[in-house]
């Protein structure tokens, strides 16, 4: 990760534009929420958060989520900091068998889709029988990877490098409650 100081972090947050307000991202939530548990709440569901940037997502949408669920994460990441992705680098794989089990994957971002790609994939070969993934903001472009989608999504962004709700900028503004994309 290429560090860069918090004054730094300060100034790239006063250059950036806030796409989605807060507001707007809490109204997301509560609609994601509601399509979740429409579909998933006699699902049993192993919910599997994925680590670093999926910490916010999911601390937020699980309280809205009112049936009976279990709670997993990965870590992996792809992008450690810097922001171009790379290889997807493990760092922890979930605790639960998977076998039988129907998973919602968590995500903070769909960008190229490599990340939800390899999950997704590992948790179908560990023997899911369902794998359904959700995503708090969902990049517009045509390079993702092909057939890649959430079946959840809470807000789309223009192809610009976002923070802010769990996304990083070199490891800073996670804990910011808005989106802002970086003035490049
Ligand atoms: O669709 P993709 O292009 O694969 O990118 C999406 C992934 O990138 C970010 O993770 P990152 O690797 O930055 O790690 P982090 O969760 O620690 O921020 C984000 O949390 C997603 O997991
Ligand atoms: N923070 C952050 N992480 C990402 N991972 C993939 N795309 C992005 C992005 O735009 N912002």
């Amino acid at each position: 990760m290429t560090d860069i100081t918090p004054t730094e972090a300060r100034q790239v947050l006063e250059r950036a534009e806030c796409v989605h307000s807060a507001e707007v991202v809490q109204d997301s939530l509560d609609s994601m929420a509601t399509a979740i548990t429409e579909r998933m709440q006699d699902a049993n569901p192993l919910v599997i958060s994925v680590m670093t940037g999926a910490i916010v997502l999911a601390g937020q949408l699980l309280p809205r989520l009112h049936f009976p669920l279990q709670l997993d994460y990965v870590h992996a990441t792809r992008y450690r900091g810097r922001t171009k992705g790379g290889e997807l680098y493990w760092i922890n794989r979930p605790n639960f068998p998977l076998k039988g089990r129907t998973v919602l994957i968590l995500d903070d971002i769909l960008d190229e889709g490599l990340t939800l790609e390899a999950i997704k994939d590992f948790c179908l070969q560990e023997g899911a029988a369902t794998v359904y993934s959700a995503v708090l903001v969902r990049k517009r472009h045509d390079r993702c990877v092909d057939g890649v989608e959430a079946d959840f999504t809470g807000l789309q962004v223009e192809d610009r490098y976002v923070f802010g709700c769990g996304m990083d900028y070199h490891g800073y503004h996670r804990n910011l409650p808005a989106i802002y994309a970086v003035d490049e």
